[in-house]
């Protein structure tokens, strides 16, 4: 992308008193969808998210043999179909998409190769490939464990007992569980390393529930039974993680900001958020009408281990760059296997506006440093979009790159910040 393509992120003049509302979360949205495509009727999922990922998802379950349509208010899904013949899947840069996929397609009987975006084939795959190979899927990936690679569907899969190390994604383990009410013995999966991401895994169990199946979880063993899921609607909550950048908001500028449809009960990551802001100095108050966060306008360090949280660490470490003292954000090392390497792009981009950023070996180390303007790359990944902001809000002149390329989550991002900007 050229360095044309750029937005001028606004800086706040004062305090900012706004109202925002969210799109649909893109963890529930695409495991939604594919439950729904996994169900034995149709399922309307109300609410979804409209954005490049889960329209990824929606045609690779189109190609898989899982029709949809789009209503005013929702999506419905008629369950898949087993096919024949070969298709192609493709999978842009969407780790939902290229980890929750693959199990469907070896439970159809078309031949399905998946493929996507440079940045793609980069992403671990390996550990899930093996662990399906392992319940009886065929699949070729000519022994590199990456994308590309084809699954070649013969109209089931047996299941059973299976170790993984899920330690580069929790998506991996949520993958196996999310399909594995449709093998036929289930799914018991030993978890090898330390995964990821403990809210993510949460949800998939909440939501296989909600569709009907039994997971069971005794510390790292996880047993999925064999289950006819159905559910006739499932409504999306709000995204959390793309609330992120609105929530932090008022601890740089002083201030308001209330996040309309907050839910009072979730397993979504960015929930999280609500202690953060306790912890910075601000308040985070939950209440019916959604969540208000004020602020003082000044951040104090802190030391956060975000293993759980990884997502947010992109807004999260913008917003250390204007503390008044040092921090540290650890636990992160998976997050060099994300949309881009994360730890590299944050340290570069933020030192390169002046900030004092180091790679650690799981995280950064950020102390406070006077910043400047100049232009922030993005790498293609949505989450650096939203970090570029955030420090704009206290340092004129920067400018995001490629702003487009936060549509893989929040298409609507650019004029939602504009408008809390402009709210006073
Ligand atoms: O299951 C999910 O919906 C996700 C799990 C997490 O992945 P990792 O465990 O790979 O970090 C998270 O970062 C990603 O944005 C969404
Ligand atoms: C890691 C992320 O996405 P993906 O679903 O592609 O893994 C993310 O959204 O921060």
């Amino acid at each position: 992308m050229g360095e044309q393509n750029t937005w001028a992120a606004p800086t706040a003049d004062g305090p900012i008193d706004a109202v925002v509302r969210v799109p649909g979360s893109k963890s529930i949205t695409n495991r939604a969808f594919v439950l729904a495509a996994l169900s034995s009727g149709d399922t309307l999922v109300r609410d979804p998210l409209d954005s490049r990922d889960a329209r990824l998802m929606l045609s690779a379950l189109g190609r898989l043999g899982a029709d949809s349509e789009t209503l005013p208010h929702g999506v419905r899904l008629r369950p898949l179909t087993r096919g024949d013949g070969d298709v192609t899947v493709a999978l842009g840069n969407a780790g939902t998409v290229a980890r929750f996929t693959p199990p469907l397609a070896a439970l159809g009987a078309r031949s399905v190769h998946f493929d996507g975006d440079p940045a793609i084939r980069r992403r671990p795959v390996g550990p899930l490939l093996r662990a399906l190979g392992a319940l009886g899927a065929d699949i070729d990936d000519d022994g590199r464990g990456t994308v590309p690679f084809t699954v070649r569907g013969h109209g089931g899969l047996a299941g059973g007992d299976v170790d993984i190390d899920s330690s580069a994604s929790s998506q991996f383990l949520s993958a196996l569980l999310l399909s594995a009410p449709a093998f036929e013995r289930g799914v018991t999966v030993r978890l090898r390393g330390r995964t990821p991401s403990e809210p993510h895994i949460a949800m998939t169990l909440d939501m296989l529930r909600r569709f009907g199946a039994a997971p069971e979880r005794d510390g790292d063993r996880f047993h999925v039974p064999p289950a006819t899921l159905s559910l006739a609607e499932y409504t999306v909550e709000p995204d959390l993680s793309s609330a992120a950048p609105f929530v932090v908001a008022p601890l740089l500028t002083g201030g308001t900001v209330r996040v309309e449809g907050w839910p009072t009960a979730t397993t979504q990551p960015g929930d999280w958020l609500r202690s953060l802001v306790a912890e910075l100095g601000g308040s985070a108050v939950l209440s019916g009408d959604g969540l208000t966060v004020t602020g003082t306008g000044s951040v104090t360090g802190a030391t956060l281990d975000l293993h759980e949280v990884g997502e947010l660490t992109p807004v999260v470490a913008a917003l250390l760059c204007c503390a008044d003292g040092p921090s540290e954000i650890r636990g992160v090392a998976h997050l060099r296997g994300h949309e881009t390497d994360r730890l590299a792009a944050l340290a570069t981009e933020l030192s390169a506006l002046g900030g004092d950023v180091t790679e650690t070996e799981d995280g950064l180390r950020i102390r406070p440093a006077p910043l400047h303007g100049g232009v922030f790359h993005t790498y293609d990944d949505h989450r650096l979009v939203m970090a570029g902001a955030v420090l704009a809000l206290r340092v004129p002149g920067v400018t995001v790159e490629n702003p487009a390329t936060v549509g893989k989550t929040y298409p609507g991002f650019v004029p939602d910040w504009e408008g809390v900007l402009t709210a006073r």
